[in-house]
């Protein structure tokens, strides 16, 4: 059995026709941050959903925690562990910052909520200053932050992030990196999938490229 908290072996995986992923591999050890660049189009995104189970596999396997994952339901797969922040950061926008934060959980998960919520407050401040302001009346940078928030209140080994770093500014960039580095730190590794290479250099333990299907390493990254 493989140490990797994230084992991505030999996928194969598209939409009709085309082939996307062409024995595709990566692993994620526990509280490592990998980055998986690529060009647009590349196949970053369908190889997030199938580690989430949002999209299956044609052949391949992927295993979390030493756990067979491959095929299972995506609210299995976070039950397991891993939490998947979508591109576009979808909030909630008529729901507040902590409404959007709570909104997925189930009843009998409310004794945990309190203490959940103080860790995503501590992870991004900036949440818990405007807890009680709507959504909509959040910056791109700050709706990201929300977005990771919500992937962080199922207490996850893992995050998978798509694109977070799409259109903010380098400040917000900077933050972000800062929070990603300090969940690694808290023992939350991350698989950041960045078209562009700006919060991946800052804070990648590790950077692999997806190119015509499969998975290579990118260069080194610099330490953080
Ligand atoms: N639902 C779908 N049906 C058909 N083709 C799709 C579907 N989703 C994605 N594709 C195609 O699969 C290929 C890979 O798309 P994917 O979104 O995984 O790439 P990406 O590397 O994440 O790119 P981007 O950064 O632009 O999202 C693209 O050619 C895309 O057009």
């Amino acid at each position: 059995m493989s140490a990797a908290l994230l084992d991505v072996r030999d996928v194969r995986a598209g939409y009709g026709g085309t082939e996307t992923l062409r024995g595709a591999s990566l692993h994620v050890d526990p509280a490592e941050i990998v980055a998986l660049l690529g060009e647009n189009g590349a196949g970053k995104t369908t190889l997030a959903r199938v580690v989430s189970g949002l999209h299956r596999a044609r052949t391949g396997s992927v295993y979390l925690a030493g756990r067979d994952i491959t095929g299972l339901a995506p609210h299995q797969i976070v039950r397991h562990g891993l939490a998947h922040v979508s591109a576009g950061r979808r909030v909630f926008a008529s729901l507040t910052i902590e409404q959007n934060l709570t909104v997925a959980a189930r009843r009998r998960d409310r004794p945990l909520l309190a203490g959940r919520l103080s860790e995503v407050y501590e992870t991004f401040p900036a949440l818990r200053n405007r807890r009680r302001l709507l959504a909509a009346a959040l910056s791109g940078g700050e709706q990201q932050m929300l977005v990771i928030g919500r992937g962080l209140m199922s207490a996850p080994q893992l995050l998978v992030v798509d694109e977070p770093s799409s259109g903010l500014a380098p400040a917000m960039i900077d933050a972000l990196a800062a929070a990603i580095r300090a969940l690694r730190d808290a023992g939350t590794a991350t698989l950041l999938i960045e078209q562009h290479r700006s919060l991946a250099e800052r804070v990648a333990d590790r950077m692999l490229s997806l190119r015509e299907g499969r998975i290579e390493p990118a260069g080194s990254a610099p330490p953080s």
